[in-house]
């Protein structure tokens, strides 16, 4: 047990997708894992191991933001012996050539957060994906003809920005989407040697005002999930 999972040592597959919802874990563990289990459950983060194509993989929440997610990935490579964390989380969008249900692949990821210069001694740490990982994304998502965005995203500390002159210049820098863990991932993964990728699926257009409705979220979440499950263990 760590001090906020737990699962018992070997209870995790290597590999681990992780959404903010921790409803959103259990989701993916009875759709799309076989036999799963339930393997964590403190403060209600859910966590599941099962298999995927016979291969083992893990689900579990991580809350929202960079702290939450932080703890849990942490606790996840270093006391449970993780090796790839795969968000698989919404994000908002700015730019005109995005749409809703888009599957935003986050090569890497901008912040308002000073997590990742805490690391790096006040210096700029860019944070990245593993590019193993987003390659075999990529590849699985080309495969299932799934509407793919790769590049940039940003990971704001506040939901509710009182800055929303920000989005002018996300757009202008092509920034893809806006959600608000991918770089605590990068950064926790660097520092303890393990492998992420952030994938979100377009779930509003904040210049437009959609949205989707939670029906439409469910499917177009699948497709996400579907692209990062087929990546790891197709
Ligand atoms: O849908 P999830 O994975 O939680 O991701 C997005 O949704 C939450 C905000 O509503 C934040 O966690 C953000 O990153
Ligand atoms: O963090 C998030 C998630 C969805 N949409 C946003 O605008 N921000």
């Amino acid at each position: 047990m760590s001090i906020h999972i737990n699962a018992k040592a070997g209870d995790f597959a290597k590999t681990v997708l992780m959404p903010g919802d921790p409803l959103r874990a259990k989701f993916i563990a009875e759709e799309f894992l076989q036999d799963a289990v339930q393997v964590t459950d403190v403060r209600g983060m859910l966590g599941f191991t099962g298999t995927y194509n016979g291969k083992p993989v893990s689900v579990m929440g991580s809350g929202m933001g960079i702290p939450s997610a932080s703890i849990y990935a942490k606790e996840l490579i270093t006391e449970y012996g993780v090796e790839n964390i795969i968000r698989v989380g919404s994000c908002g969008a700015v730019g005109k050539d995005i749409k809703l249900r888009d599957v935003v692949i986050g090569m890497g990821a901008c912040t308002d957060s000073n997590v990742n210069r805490m690391r790096f001694r006040g210096y700029d740490f860019a944070a990245i994906a593993d590019f193993g990982l987003l390659e075999k994304a990529v590849a699985s998502g080309r495969k299932l003809g799934v509407n793919l965005q790769v590049g940039n995203i940003y990971s704001a500390d506040l939901f509710y920005t009182p800055e929303p002159e920000m989005f002018d210049l996300m757009e202008k820098l092509n920034v893809l989407g806006v959600e608000m863990e991918a770089a605590g991932l990068y950064g926790v993964a660097a520092e303890f040697g393990a492998k992420a990728l952030a994938i979100c699926t377009v779930s509003d257009h904040i210049r437009r005002g959609e949205a989707l409705s939670s029906e439409d979220r469910q499917t177009s979440l699948r497709e996400m999930i579907q692209v990062a499950l087929d990546s790891v263990a197709g």
